[in-house]
């Protein structure tokens, strides 16, 4: 059975000899890290506050019995939502905050202990998606995939417990949240549990389902209309939950609207879609666009926890959702080609496994 880890480091993205910025070091933002202006990518290109709900993702209670439908509406016109009474504790969203903060605090040689493998798929460094643009973005990063235990020795070799076990209970109540909500999600594409028995998905799930954490620091930036905190992307998941500090940061793209801010509601965990829901609902949810920005005097936070399908499955548009005149519009895949895919192709992944 191939590991996450395995399939991303069957994809090395050479980037073991660049290491973060040390950003505490910094008063202005080098060349290396000033974004271009003039594109729809550019940090500061038109970005809308949600003051209207019109112009806000959609706010969903867990317990609501409508909640299905909710999450219908949300993932074909958003891509996204904001979870509530989702039942994991807020000491618990703070606990892994704090940790999170901890490990960023460190000194930057430190840090330097746990710089991911050229072969690794975990440990300290920049976003995977560096390679695919020529500037630099204000964010370092932490992957764990499993126990964070190896990582963490090297950071704190007398006092690594305390991080592992707060990282350990977080996935685990992740996994449990992410199963319900996959339940949920299958109910409103209209897929009965009868039929999910039979869907490779739930084969696959039952095989264990790859899953990923990652902690993202934004350092506060002498500019931040010049950088870019990180750049625009989907996620490979079939969906992304992410808890992030109180900072406004997060965007997500809207066709014909434009850059929406995701305001962080205490306690609420912002749900998105990935490409591999995408693919599995034949395009009716759409892997949300999107990305961070950086403030001047704020520090931000993010922890996403990404939620997959074993490597060495197969994905398809579901056979509930094709037939009757709907036609696939994806091809069936292995999960790990299409991981290949995007170490390649980035944006482009998805178009190239179109029917
Ligand atoms: C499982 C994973 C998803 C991810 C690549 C990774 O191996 C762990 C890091 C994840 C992340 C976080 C920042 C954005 C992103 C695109 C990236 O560069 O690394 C995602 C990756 C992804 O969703 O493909
Ligand atoms: O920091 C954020 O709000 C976004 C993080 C993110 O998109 C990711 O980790 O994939
Ligand atoms: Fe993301």
């Amino acid at each position: 059975m191939t590991t996450l880890s395995e399939a991303y480091r069957d994809h090395p993205i050479h980037l073991h000899h660049i290491i973060p910025l040390d950003f505490d070091s910094v008063q202005a933002v080098p060349d290396s890290h000033v974004w271009p202006q003039s594109d729809k990518y550019s940090p500061s290109s038109g970005v809308l506050l949600p003051s209207d709900e019109h112009f806000s993702i959609p706010i969903i209670d867990l317990m609501d019995p409508t909640a299905a439908a909710r999450v219908r509406h949300a993932c074909e016109t958003w891509g996204a939502f904001q979870l509530t009474s989702h039942g994991v504790s807020s000491c618990l969203l703070e606990d892994v905050e704090h940790e999170a903060r901890r490990l960023f605090s460190l000194p930057a040689r430190q840090k330097m202990k746990a710089l991911r493998l050229p072969s690794g798929a975990t440990g300290y460094g920049l976003a995977r998606i560096s390679p695919f643009f020529n500037k630099f973005m204000w964010h370092e990063g932490f992957t764990i995939m499993g126990s964070s235990a190896d990582h963490a020795r090297e950071l704190w070799p007398y006092e690594y417990k305390r991080f592992c076990d707060v990282m350990d209970n977080y996935q685990t109540k992740m996994k449990a949240l992410a199963e319900r909500l996959l339940l949920l999600i299958l109910e409103s594409l209209d897929i009965s549990k009868e039929e999910m028995n039979y869907s490779s998905l739930v084969h696959a799930s039952e095989k264990g389902a790859c899953t990923a954490l990652q902690l993202n620091n934004y350092p506060s930036c002498p500019n931040p209309n010049q950088a870019m905190g990180l750049a625009p992307h989907t996620d490979t998941s079939l969906f992304t939950i992410l808890h992030q500090s109180d900072t406004m940061g997060l965007q997500i793209f809207q066709d014909g609207v434009g850059w929406v801010s995701v305001c962080p509601i205490a306690n609420a965990l912002v749900v998105n879609v990935g490409d591999l829901l995408h693919i599995l609902s034949n395009a009716r949810f759409h892997s949300v666009l999107h990305r961070a920005v950086v403030n001047q005097t704020q520090h931000r936070l993010s922890i996403a926890y990404f939620y997959g399908l074993p490597a060495d499955s197969q994905v398809s548009p579901a056979s509930k959702l094709v037939g009757s005149g709907q036609l696939p519009i994806y091809r069936s895949l292995m999960v790990k080609e299409y991981i290949k895919m995007k170490a390649e192709h980035l944006d482009k992944a998805l178009s190239l496994i179109r029917i």
